[in-house]
Formats: structure tokens, sequence, C-alpha cells
């Protein structure tokens, strides 16, 4: 993956040559600036790269047209990006019913399965309330239930933890696990949280763009162990 910016070249990554094991919490890790955001950005469908291809559940999406990828994304992919996201007008029970209508579940169906899922997150008593009224926890929760709402095969997520104290995080991403366990889900994270690690059933390092052969002391790539 090649930025350019006018005259500036900046090859953000290198021979990336990766397979995802279906099922599995995977970690995506390394310094500032190694490339996490970008690599999960071009698994995810949001970034096309410059050079190579990325295949998805057996789709090729890198050759798909814009408007069939962004269908793709909406009925495979649960996204949970830093800032939550969330629709400010809409209450939390609301937010989930839209990324559900948009994956064609539509009514009481979609009514039934937000309610649902909010509860799996500890949020039915808040189902009324607007964004702007819950906690960071809180709203970090419902756009985990609004990722996971519709059972998408994948979900991706940049530092879903980044704005939560160690505590709120750990225990938000044990309930993440535990939800894509339960659902049997596929799950890429970028984090620079390593007390998460254990959480994890795999661990990507990225370094300049790179995943070296030796990743660092104290990271093992291919054991974390849940
Ligand atoms: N749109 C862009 N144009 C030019 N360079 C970019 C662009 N986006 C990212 N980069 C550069 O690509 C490199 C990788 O960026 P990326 O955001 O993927 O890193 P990261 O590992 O997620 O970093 P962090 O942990 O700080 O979020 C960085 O050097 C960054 O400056």
């Amino acid at each position: 993956m090649t930025y350019r910016n006018g005259d500036l070249v900046f090859q953000a990554l290198t021979e990336i040559d990766l397979k995802i094991r279906s099922g599995d919490i995977h970690l995506l890790m390394g310094p500032s600036g190694s490339g996490k955001t970008t690599l999960l950005s071009i698994l995810g469908g949001i970034l096309t790269p410059t050079a190579g291809h990325v295949r998805l559940l057996g789709v090729e999406i890198t050759r798909l047209s814009r408007r069939r990828l962004a269908e793709f994304r909406i009925q495979n992919i649960g996204f949970i990006f830093q800032g939550f996201n969330l629709f400010p007008a809409l209450t939390a029970v609301e937010n989930i019913e839209v990324a559900l209508n948009l994956k064609g579940l539509k009514g009481r169906q979609a009514q039934d399965q937000a309610r649902y899922m909010l509860n799996q997150v500890g949020l039915d008593d808040k189902r009324h309330s607007l964004p702007q009224d819950l906690s960071g926890g809180q709203k970090q929760r419902v756009a985990i239930a609004r990722a996971l709402a519709g059972k998408p095969p994948l979900i991706m997520a940049d530092e879903p933890t980044a704005a939560l104290d160690s505590r709120r995080g750990r225990t938000i991403l044990e309930l993440l696990r535990a939800l894509a366990k339960e659902e049997g889900c596929t799950v890429l994270m970028v984090t620079h949280d390593a007390r998460i690690m254990d959480l994890a059933d795999r661990v990507l390092y990225l370094e300049d763009g790179r995943i070296p052969q030796q990743p660092p002391q104290g990271v093992d790539m291919n054991e974390a162990q849940p």
C-alpha cells in the first residue's frame, strides 16, 4: 500500500501475505505508524490497496465495484471504530435497528433483534437513551452490540478500548470475545494494549509496514491462549 499526496510518496505496507483463520480473535499490534489501521482498512474493504488483493469469505473484494463492495461490507462486516460513530439523534436501540434495516431486516424483527443485542451487552435499561446521555463505556457497548447485530461473519475493530480505563476495556473485550465465540465470528482488532493479549487466539505484529519473521520479545504471534 503506497500513499501518495502530491509529490510525497509513502509506502505504508510491504509484502503482506496473510491468512486469517475464521472463528478466531486476532489482534493487530505494533508501534504507532506501523500500518495497523491501514491494514485493517484494506482488509475491511474501506481502503483499496495500490497492489495485491484481498479475499474475504471466498470473495475477492479488491475486484468488486464500489457499490458491490459497500453491499458486501454491510452484509458481512461489523465495524467498531474509535469515537463509536453512533447517530447522535437516535436512541441506543434505534442505532442498532438502523444497522439491521440496512442489512434488510425490517419492522418488528429488527426491533426485537436490536433489543436482544442491547440486552446482551447489559444495556436494556438504557435502550431509549441518546448517545449524549451515555457514558463512554456504554456508548462503546452500543457500538459493539450494533457491530454484532445480524451476526456478521467478520468483526473489525480499531482500538475499541482506547477511550476506556483498563478494567472497563477488559470487560468490554471479554464481552466481545464471548459474543463473537458464541456467534462464531472472526474478529480482527487493532490495539496497543498488551494486557489484553490473552484474550486473542492470535497476535499479528506489524513493524514498519511489514510482518517481521521474528516478533519482538514478549510478543508471540501464534500462541496467545484465551
Ligand atoms: N492518507 C495518508 N496519506 C499519507 N500517509 C498516510 C496516510 N494514512 C496513513 N499514512 C501513513 O502510513 C503509516 C501507517 O499509518 P497507520 O495509521 O496505518 O498506522 P498505525 O499503526 O495504525 O498507527 P497508530 O497506532 O498511531 O494509529 C504512517 O506513517 C502514516 O503517517
